[in-house]
């Protein structure tokens, strides 16, 4: 059993959206197939992966650096030790081989991704789904029923008060129970009108997050903490550089309701500062840590088991990214659910066709792999690549 080949490919995922710090004009994801020799079902084995929105595609390292280590390394030395599987660890390891520590910039973006990729042939060489193998491997139960909110509330040209209740309404009649807006991107005294008009119209059949996306100094974060702690918030999210974990102890001092942070912090190591020094408080705040763009799945187990030694439970951990390789961890690994684009970025995003969000859970269906193959836009375009 080996790999034969891994192709990548990059896609535009851009929309006219913006964020505090972003617009998404020029956006776009990497895409990834690892291809095995073995055969289930007359079928070859590919394994597919993509990085989150937010970070660009990967082509260049992936195919200059990272593609060539795998397909270079003696086969049997990727094997599990039964000897009947992939091992995603020591693929993980291969790649990773003469990587300096530190500097976690796009390089976990392109490890991320590939290892979604081979963590979707190896689920599907045991013909299980993902989910479902990890908590196997764990010796915990799966909980097929996922936890989802609904991210969107961009800054888009043209889009008044009106349009940002329009889109959370339509996510409230799609089941959801949690929405996100962004914040950071206007005024203080705007974003606070945009504020209220969403609260109007979810009332009390919902709560609201709101997002700014790393955009604040400790003055304005300050401002709008004060804003913010009057209303009843599901969370205030990314409130200061992603890196400033000063910024983000003080405001514990400042904002008693929960706080989410974490979707720029690529490695376990970034993820440990965040939890020694940024005051994260284990029984309210969210982190968001997207395997998708740091080192993958082999580098998220090493993030849970440093959660777990400092008194974190997987339950506080709703990742960044909208994909089903986190629905996956989430409801093999009790993660605490996770995001959905429910208008953007498809077809990466999303849920397999069919799923429907009922009072804000999914119910993971039982696909092999990651379950791509359930979502037929999206393995339209993955077997675009290879197949
Ligand atoms: O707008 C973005 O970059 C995405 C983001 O922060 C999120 O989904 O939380
Ligand atoms: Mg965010």
């Amino acid at each position: 059993m080996r790999i034969v080949d891994i192709c990548e490919v990059t896609k535009p995922i851009s929309s006219p959206i913006r964020n505090a710090y972003i617009d998404f004009s020029k956006m776009t994801a990497s895409l990834v197939a690892v291809v095995t020799d073995v055969v289930k079902d007359g079928r070859r084995v590919v394994g597919y992966g993509f990085n989150s929105n937010g970070r660009y595609g990967q082509g260049g390292l992936i195919r200059e650096r990272f593609r060539d280590r795998i397909l270079e390394a003696d086969p049997a030395s990727l094997m599990n030790d039964a000897g009947d599987n992939l091992d995603a660890h020591k693929i993980w390891a291969a790649i990773m081989q003469n990587e300096k520590p530190g500097g976690h910039g796009e390089r976990s973006v392109a490890v991320g991704t590939i290892d979604m990729a081979v963590w979707d042939a190896i689920s599907k060489i045991e013909e299980k789904p993902l989910f479902r193998m990890l908590a196997e491997r764990k010796g915990v139960e799966a909980n097929p029923r996922v936890f989802v909110y609904a991210a969107g509330g961009y800054y888009y040209p043209g889009k008044d008060n009106s349009a940002l209740r329009n889109e959370m309404r339509g996510y409230l009649e799609r089941g959801y129970t949690v929405v996100k807006m962004k914040i950071g991107g206007a005024s203080i005294d705007e974003d606070q009108r945009r504020i209220e008009a969403v609260l109007a119209e979810i009332r009390d059949e919902a709560q609201l997050a709101v997002d700014a996306n790393g955009r604040f100094d400790l003055e304005t974060a300050l401002a709008y903490a004060k804003m913010l702690r009057q209303y009843p918030l599901f969370w205030y999210e990314e409130i200061g550089d992603p890196l400033d974990y000063q910024l983000q102890a003080a405001m514990a001092e400042f904002y008693p309701g929960s706080m989410a942070t974490g979707e720029n912090l690529f490695s376990h190591q970034d993820a440990r500062n965040l939890i020694r020094y940024g005051g994260m408080r284990p029984d309210r705040d969210w982190l968001q840590f997207d395997c998708a763009l740091s080192y993958g799945l082999v580098e998220y187990l090493r993030t849970l088991d440093m959660l777990d030694q400092l008194g974190w439970s997987p339950s506080r951990c709703i990742p960044h990214g909208g994909h089903q390789m986190s629905l996956n961890i989430a409801a093999g690994l009790s993660l605490g659910g996770n995001e959905s684009y429910p208008d953007l970025f498809q077809p990466y995003g999303g849920f397999p066709d069919g799923v429907k969000v009922e009072d804000g859970h999914i119910i993971m269906p039982e696909l092999p792999g990651i379950g791509f193959e359930g979502k037929s836009d999206l393995i339209a375009v993955m077997r675009d690549l290879v197949e």
